[in-house]
């Protein structure tokens, strides 16, 4: 059974529909992309699995729980974290208090910030007492990441992480959504733009036109006449 499965997932903002019957099945410690232009509803998905925005028709199942109708708050406790376009890190909070509120989210609530946190992110440790606002784009991002993985998840949506971030700090991002999917066994669901990274990152991909999934597969099939047909601008 896959880890993440959305059936027939319809979603409108009002009376307007943006996501018409979305299936899509993301397996256990799998790392999948979502791709597709601006406006196709990519953001839309992710903010339905974690219950930000509501879902008309179809179901959502993630670890075998029915959360279709789940708040929010309890499916970040079930495992998903979702790391939002524009990384919204508190710029007055300390790194360490952003990084807190990670922790808040997750089910056993941990005591203490893991070590480990600063093994997948050693830039952090040496920023802890500094306003979040203050760092730069791409260690914002490193930072939502791992006020992501304190709420101790069984999967990671992304929501466009590499957006406006110097490549040398995308190539360590991937780098470390890597190892955080090989070593802590974390499924992650990532929304990009750049198809390099997406095919570098991840096993799996998802092509969205206005709502709806219009191919899948495995990366390696994601061809160059797919590329030019649905994420060429
Ligand atoms: N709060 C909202 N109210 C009304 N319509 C919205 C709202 N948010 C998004 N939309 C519309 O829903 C559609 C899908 O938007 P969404 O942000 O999910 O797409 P996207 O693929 O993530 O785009 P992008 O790549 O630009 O982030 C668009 O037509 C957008 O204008």
């Amino acid at each position: 059974m896959p880890l993440l499965n959305l059936t027939d997932v319809t979603v409108s903002y009002g009376q307007t529909p943006v996501l018409f019957n979305v299936d899509m099945a993301v397996e256990k410690g799998e790392i999948a992309c979502i791709l597709g232009r601006n406006g196709v509803g990519k953001t839309t998905l992710l903010r339905s699995v974690i219950g930000l925005n509501k879902v008309m028709s179809g179901s959502i199942v993630f670890d075998a729980d029915e959360i279709t109708k789940t708040p929010t708050y309890l499916r970040a406790r079930y495992g998903i974290s979702f790391i939002p376009q524009g990384r919204e890190i508190i710029p007055y909070l300390s790194v360490l208090d952003n990084l807190k509120l990670g922790m808040t989210a997750a089910k056993n609530k941990p005591k203490k910030i893991s070590e480990e946190i600063f093994e997948f992110f050693p830039m952090l440790k040496q920023h802890l007492k500094r306003q979040g606002g203050l760092l730069s784009g791409g260690q914002q991002q490193q930072l939502a990441i791992a006020r992501g993985l304190l709420s101790n998840p069984k999967i990671m949506l992304l929501d466009e992480p590499t957006e406006g971030i110097q490549p040398s700090i995308v190539q360590e991002i991937e780098e470390t959504l890597k190892r955080i999917n090989r070593e802590k066994g974390i499924t992650v669901v990532v929304v990009e733009q750049k198809i390099d990274f997406a095919r570098q990152l991840a096993q799996k991909f998802f092509i969205m036109e206005k709502g709806s999934v219009v191919a899948n597969g495995h990366t390696a099939d994601l061809t160059d006449a797919l590329v030019h047909k649905y994420l060429a601008v």
